[in-house]
């Protein structure tokens, strides 16, 4: 991080001693400010009117991820001098990903009525316990701190130990019954790091279905990226996609422009279908989706990027179909999908595994699925599955005679 913003610029509340929790006294005290929402009372009254019977959680969690994408942007600008941990897995992870999940942990909790809080998150401490991660853990403590300040948010500020502490709330397994938010605090870390897309994406689960997801794309233009030329909204970049079973997706930009609603591409012949795929080759196999491309009789070249930006630009229309094939053995997280599959589903999509298979987020943290995941509109999906198949035969009859 620049060094200007290790340090905090205003006089430190006193810490809290366990977690982000302060004493009843402060946390009596209301947002500052709120720009999306209002209070939790206020939020209640709005869902009753609007007949949404998820309103007050959509709204939180469209206040939770526009406040972590103020963090993840300020970090994206200074990222080559930003610390980068490595986890266990060897995939990378930010000060942006731990602050983002800390972030959005604390406004959910903040903005949804008081009850029991689950939240199925991708990041945890242990790398922050370790020795000689005392000075990263302190640059999350005040970059989380700076960002509640300049925003405004809460009247709240985190000890080390309290940051810790909020890490780990996101360890829930989910399951299939009661309520579990499902969080990755930055997905597509490879992008974020190139500078180039990447999405806080949250999605709520209830009774083991995804009923509520946002994906906030600070990175994103807000008018279509298939068409740069003649969109409406100019160069306006940010883009917040949000769905809700039953009410529609809806796109608005991430700085509060009012929503409009969103709907796939409703293109039925591959000849004019462009499909979004991974930048990353050692996420999903180039080789794979290229054959299925051109099975299906697709011309366009690959549209690559990354992470779950994917899938809000399917479901607004820039491209026709998302596919995604990891290599052997990666196991799917349902963080990585599950806000943005409700996204498409209500955009009038569908997604599926290889096999047609709608996703199932109720197994717990992973996705139990056959290989691959696929997304497109309801005219493209039958030839797409039977292109898929077919390329997986053929990859493994190549394979098998090796
Ligand atoms: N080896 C891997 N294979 C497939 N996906 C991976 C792999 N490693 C990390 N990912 C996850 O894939 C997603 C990004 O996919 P894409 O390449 O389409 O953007 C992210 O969720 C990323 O995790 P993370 O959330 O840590 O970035
Ligand atoms: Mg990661
Ligand atoms: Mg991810
Ligand atoms: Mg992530």
């Amino acid at each position: 991080l620049n060094p200007s913003r290790a340090r905090l610029p205003y006089p430190t509340p006193p810490p809290f001693p366990t977690c982000c929790r302060p004493s009843s006294s402060t946390y009596a005290a209301r947002p500052r400010s709120s720009p999306r929402c209002g209070s939790p009372r206020l939020l209640a009254v709005r869902a009753m009117a609007s007949g949404n019977p998820y309103a007050a959680e959509l709204a939180a969690a469209k206040k939770a991820v526009t406040l972590a994408a103020r963090l993840c942007q300020a970090v994206q600008q200074d990222i080559v001098h930003s610390g980068i941990q490595s986890k266990a897995d060897k995939s990378p992870v930010t000060v942006a990903d731990y602050g983002s999940q800390i972030l959005v942990s604390l406004a959910l909790k903040m903005e949804v009525s008081p009850g029991p809080f689950s939240l199925v998150a991708e990041e945890d401490s242990e790398e922050l316990r370790k020795d000689g991660a005392e000075e990263i853990l302190e640059e999350i403590t005040d970059l989380v701190n700076e960002t509640i300040f300049d925003t405004g948010s809460y009247n709240i500020s985190f000890t080390k130990e309290g940051i810790l502490s909020a890490i780990d709330d996101g360890k829930s397994e989910g399951g299939p019954s009661g309520r579990h938010w499902v969080l990755d605090p930055i997905d597509g870390t490879k992008g974020f790091l190139r500078g180039d897309q990447y999405a806080i994406a949250l999605a709520l689960l209830d009774e083991g279905k995804v009923v509520l997801g946002v994906l906030a794309c600070p990175n994103l233009p807000l008018s279509s990226i298939s068409n740069p030329n003649g969109s409406s909204s100019g160069h306006q970049v940010g883009a917040l996609f949000s769905a809700t079973i039953g009410c529609g997706a809806e796109v608005e930009s991430l700085d509060g422009s009012p929503p409009q609603k969103i709907s796939i591409c409703s293109i039925d012949n591959p000849v004019n279908a462009s499909f979004f795929e991974s930048y990353e080759s050692a996420h999903s196999m180039h080789d794979l989706t290229g054959s299925i491309a051109e099975k299906l009789g697709v011309l366009a070249p690959p549209v690559r990027i990354d992470s779950q930006a994917k899938y809000g630009a399917l479901a607004r229309g820039d491209g026709a179909i998302y596919l995604r094939f990891p290599h052997k053995g990666y196991k799917e997280k349902i963080w990585d999908h599950a806000a943005g599959s409700i996204v498409v589903t209500e955009a009038g999509g569908i997604v599926t595994d290889a096999a047609g298979n709608d996703l199932d987020f109720s197994k717990g943290r992973f996705l139990d699925l056959d290989t691959g995941i696929i997304a497109t509109n309801k005219r493209l999906m039958p030839s797409l599955l039977k292109a898929v198949q077919d390329a997986i035969k053929e990859k493994n009859q190549a394979a098998s005679l090796l």
